[in-house]
């Protein structure tokens, strides 16, 4: 795609969207699926704002995203009811670690809940906005409803403070168990724009915006959350949690990212995904 270029005529047409109130997602959603790259889809739309004498970057800015407080590199960090480590952080992808985000006592109490409703994991089909059974998935896996019991709000209220995002911008929490062998290839976590499902599911909370997925357990060997495009491993610790968030649904956030196989034992995780709006 390095022969695209951003054309007068682009710009034109962007310039022309934004002020008939097209949001910014939208256009970059529409210019993918037309065919352009997502560097010259941002670039143009960076060169129309210049063009209309927006400063750099503000035609790109991205509404608020959830995001620890990590003014003063703390290496600990307290909400209402816990106080937990700052282990890890990285800028691009966003990625920051916890230690201890869950105690040991939370993470049975929530595999003991999930283990009877498992069943073999699907994931959205990004054509119906449906869901299916996916081979790139081989774990099992069930979702809570939000605030399902009293362990579950309180640990949705603890990540919405440590995060700084409303409770109710939150899907349901979901586990998943991995058996010896099982991973999770990599994905991005955001619905795919250029497909048709999509639209749909988006009338529900809008885009994924960040993920927190929480190790129940500790694998004898094996289970990290991998990010292919820069190298990093986080282990799968028992209590401790990764946190990732992407402001665009694109892959020039890097949050590629997979549970490797499992190699000895079983992982258990759960999942919070993160909306942009209300998830009712
Ligand atoms: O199991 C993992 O480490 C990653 C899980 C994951 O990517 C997800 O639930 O979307
Ligand atoms: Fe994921």
């Amino acid at each position: 795609m390095s022969h695209q270029t951003v054309t007068a005529e682009l710009r034109r047409w962007i310039v022309s969207q934004s002020e008939a109130g097209c949001r910014t997602e939208d256009l970059i959603a529409s210019m993918i699926r037309s065919g352009w790259s997502e560097d010259i889809a941002l670039a143009a739309i960076e060169a129309a704002g210049a063009e209309r004498g927006q400063p750099a970057a503000t035609a790109l800015a991205a509404a608020a995203m959830p995001e620890p407080a990590l003014a003063g590199a703390p290496t600990l960090l307290r909400t209402a009811d816990r106080e937990l480590r700052v282990l890890a952080t990285l800028a691009l992808p966003r990625v920051v670690v916890f230690g201890g985000l869950l105690a040991d006592d939370e993470c049975d109490a929530l595999v003991e809940l999930a283990r009877p409703r498992l069943a073999r994991s699907e994931t959205v089909d990004n054509s119906t906005g449906g869901s299916e059974v996916n081979a790139a998935r081989t774990s099992d896996g069930m979702f809570f409803e939000r605030g399902e019991t009293a362990l579950i709000e309180r640990i949705e209220r603890r990540i919405a403070e440590l995060v700084n995002w409303p409770v109710e911008r939150g899907e349901g929490l979901q586990v998943l168990r991995y058996r010896p062998g099982a991973q999770y290839k990599p994905h991005h976590d955001f619905f795919d724009p250029a497909h048709p499902g999509t639209a749909g599911i988006l009338r529900r909370g809008g885009q994924r915006v960040a993920t927190v997925v929480m190790y129940l357990n500790t694998p004898a060997g094996g289970g990290a959350t991998t990010f292919p495009e820069v190298g990093l491993e986080v282990q799968p610790v028992k209590g401790n949690a990764v946190f990732f968030s992407y402001e665009r649904p694109l892959a020039s956030t890097r949050t590629l990212h997979g549970g490797a196989p499992v190699v000895d034992g079983e992982k258990w995780v759960a999942t919070k995904w993160l909306r942009e709006g209300v998830f009712a």
